[in-house]
């Protein structure tokens, strides 16, 4: 089990009057699907990054199994609102690229693209350029590249953010499909609040000015998802309701504006 730690984590960018995130703490163990949520400007990203190794923290530290965390790494994967696909390669060669980086040869790396595509649920268009696809498929073709790596931890920033209502849907079942078959630890950044809670194991709320953590609520309503229960009837239960009201108690309490 890997066990990825944000401890008392502060970030003042250079240049700004007030820093951007005040002693964070977060724990994200394999098997854990954290989602943070809170108003613009509180600090989401800022802390994501963090967790990546691409923003070091001012105060605090971010540490994987109690090494400290200076730099990106291969055990976490980064998963952007932009599937940050590159358009000079066909889809497998996308997805085989993390392979490549360490030598893989083409054939072994063409069959593990051809596996993490049915993982993501695009079986059979490994030959496709990245033109030819929808945003959904995209995006899924961004999660199967991110997989290549046999990550421990995967950090999406608005993973869905960019898709359509439909389509950011049936992604959400297919975050929870992944997170389940994987036993990855998530940390994940929405301002989707349904979506923080069909997915997450715990919410972390942010309030911004300077950004901090003013709540981490924990959530089932995934695990019932993974365990046979149908989208429909989660959220029609009024647990999902109440919890939704909580929330955004939350995440708008003290809001002036
Ligand atoms: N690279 C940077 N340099 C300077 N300031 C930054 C940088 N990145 C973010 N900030 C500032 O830090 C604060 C937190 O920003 P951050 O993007 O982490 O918040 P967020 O909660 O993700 O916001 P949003 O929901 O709007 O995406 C903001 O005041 C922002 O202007």
């Amino acid at each position: 089990m890997a066990h990825l730690v944000l401890d008392h984590v502060s970030v003042h960018y250079e240049g700004q009057t007030q820093p951007a995130v005040v002693q964070a703490s977060i724990s994200v163990k394999s098997g854990d699907f954290v989602v943070l949520v809170g108003r613009s400007g509180c600090g989401k990203t800022t802390l994501l990054n963090t967790a990546a190794g691409l923003v070091t923290p001012t105060g605090g530290a971010v540490t994987v199994d109690g090494r400290n965390i200076t730099s990106p790494g291969a055990d976490r994967a980064v998963v952007f609102q932009n599937d940050a696909l590159f358009p000079w390669l066909s889809v497998k060669d996308n997805v085989g690229f993390a392979l490549k980086l360490r030598g893989v040869p083409q054939q072994e790396r063409d069959a593990a693209a051809t596996r993490l595509l049915e993982r993501v649920k695009l079986d059979g268009i490994g030959g496709k350029a990245i033109w030819e696809l929808s945003g959904g498929m995209r995006q899924r073709v961004g999660l199967a590249r991110a997989l290549a790596a046999e990550p421990d931890f995967l950090l999406m920033d608005e993973p869905l953010g960019a898709l359509d209502a439909l389509t950011r849907e049936r992604m959400q079942t297919l975050l929870l499909d992944i997170w389940a078959a994987n036993s990855v630890g998530v940390l994940m950044v929405t301002h989707g609040i349904d979506e923080a809670l069909l997915l997450a194991t715990r919410i972390v709320v942010l309030a911004p000015g300077p950004g901090r953590i003013v709540r981490q609520m924990e959530a089932g309503f995934g695990r019932r998802y993974v365990g046979g229960e149908p989208v429909r009837s989660i959220k029609a239960d009024p647990a999902f309701n109440r919890a939704r009201a909580e929330l955004e108690d939350s995440i708008f309490e003290g809001e002036t504006a």
